[in-house]
């Protein structure tokens, strides 16, 4: 079973809930529906009655776009079919499966929709994509290290996964590695943990690991701030594969000048290459954006008016992830209202987004958006029952953080979590802060997370 099929009955509740007007409209149109398939990106849903394939595919694909990511935390794109068709569906999926290029399967780590073809240029980041493409085209040849800096959700990891993609394409022998700084330092600490209980194979599995590549992309680098070992770790990985013309591309939320707690030597090391920066996009870049991803998920269908785009992109200013975000809501919210998409529904779409400062409180529902984007768990994972590690995890970590940077009574963290009692969060708080005592990589990921939430 796949994780769509898992969660299904869950999508079925929050499309009935959510987007079905009435109990008819469920049992006729949404009830029927299963899954059908998973490929790498899309939902394959199986719709019986050929004659409901028009109305289903015009009203309910983007609610269950919406429904499918929040339940299970992944984005997918939605396709329905009816028996007919389903086989050559199938057939076309095995296909496109094979085709898949062994470059693009051995880079497990990129996302595929993270492209150059994807990416807007604006003023905004026409520096860092200029040189984005240069190191893409040369990698270990002009610009070694190419170190690109910008605030959150402004496309630095979509950048960075374009120039691995473009290598790839250019060349699928390249050994390319992807990875965040949270991924390089966890790895690190297991790794010497291990080495320490005897098996000295450990780390040099893990410098193979990072050592052996054609180029290596270090995501977030900030996270590696203040921890000793792994600035050194770092240092040496860098260096071994500097001296050998690989290329390193490092994201970073500040430039190196700026990173305090970096050592001297890493620092001068970060501006030995290429110092670009993204900043927050332009009305017109903003536009184009918003245009793009129109024209990429299929949106055009809903003709969405100048002045709602304007609209969006006068509002949604500093958060590329947000701008997206934005227009998914106001469809979904316009499917389910059975509004046209105007101004005044736009209003009530991005209600929630715009703040005139822009200063975000902490609160337990932020708490729970971040952790379950860090963890890539489902919200209804978190509030739900199940004990897996993977989920249970990430559910204390809540718990703990809710106590730590929130007013918050425990009993309302509970209601939060899916209504569990004043003894499990106790208990949940307790296990976090007493495992933060010995559990390194624990601590590295919690102290990321908190950063996550409060970045000043
Ligand atoms: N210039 C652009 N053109 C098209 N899409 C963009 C552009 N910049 C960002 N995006 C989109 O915005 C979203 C956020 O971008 P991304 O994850 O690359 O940001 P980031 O700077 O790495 O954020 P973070 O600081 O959270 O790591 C992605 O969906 C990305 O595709």
């Amino acid at each position: 079973m796949n994780i769509v099929e898992e969660n299904w009955p869950q999508i079925l509740k929050k499309m009935k809930t959510e987007y079905c007007s009435s109990n008819i409209a469920y049992t006729t149109w949404i009830e029927p529906l299963t899954v059908y398939e998973l490929s790498e990106d899309t939902v394959y849903i199986l719709v019986k009655l050929k004659a409901s394939l028009e109305h289903i595919e015009e009203k309910y694909m983007l609610p269950f776009k919406v429904c499918i990511a929040e339940v299970t935390g992944y984005e997918y794109e939605v396709s329905f079919v009816t028996e007919d068709n389903a086989v050559i569906h199938r057939k076309k999926a095995i296909a496109a499966k094979k085709q898949k290029s062994s470059a693009v399967l051995e880079s497990a780590n990129l996302n595929p929709k993270y492209t150059f073809d994807t990416f807007v240029v604006g003023s905004n980041n026409n520096f860092a994509h200029a040189a984005s493409l240069a190191v893409a085209e040369s990698p270990g040849d002009i610009y070694n290290p190419l170190f690109i800096y910008g605030g959150v959700g402004l496309g630095k990891t979509h950048l960075m996964h374009s120039i691995a993609h473009h290598i790839l394409e250019k060349d699928s022998s390249k050994k390319v590695l992807y990875v965040t700084s949270e991924t390089f330092t966890n790895e690190l600490i297991d790794a010497l943990k291990i080495g320490k209980n005897g098996n000295e194979l450990a780390m040099t599995t893990f410098r193979e690991k990072y050592r052996n590549n054609d180029v290596l992309l270090i995501d977030d680098i900030q996270f590696i701030i203040g921890k000793e070992s792994t600035q050194e770790e770092f240092f040496h990985t860098f260096n071994h594969l500097h001296v050998s013309g690989r290329q390193i591309i490092i994201s970073s939320d500040k430039p190196p000048k700026d990173i305090e707690t970096l050592e001297a030597r890493l620092r001068t090391r970060f501006e030995w290459g290429l110092i670009a920066d993204i900043s927050s996009p332009d009305y017109e870049t903003r536009m184009a954006i918003l245009r793009k991803k129109e024209e990429l998920d299929g949106l055009e269908r809903y003709h969405i008016p100048d002045d709602v785009m304007q609209y969006i992109a006068n509002n949604i200013k500093s958060n590329i992830r947000e701008l997206e975000g934005s227009l998914n809501k106001l469809i979904a919210l316009s499917n389910l209202e059975k509004k046209p998409i105007d101004i005044a529904l736009a209003a009530e779409a991005l209600k929630d987004m715009i703040s005139p400062d822009n200063i975000r409180e902490i609160t337990p529902e932020l708490i729970m958006d971040i952790v379950s984007e860090h963890f890539n768990v489902s919200i209804a994972d978190l509030k739900g029952r199940k004990r897996n590690a993977e989920i249970v995890l990430p559910r204390q970590i809540i718990m703990y953080l809710c106590r730590e940077m929130t007013d918050t009574p425990l009993k309302a963290v509970g209601a939060l979590l899916g209504g569990k009692d004043h003894a499990s969060i106790s208990h949940g708080v307790k296990k976090i802060a007493a495992d933060l005592e010995t559990d390194e990589a624990l601590s590295n990921t919690v102290s990321i997370i908190r950063k996550k939430l409060n970045p000043l």
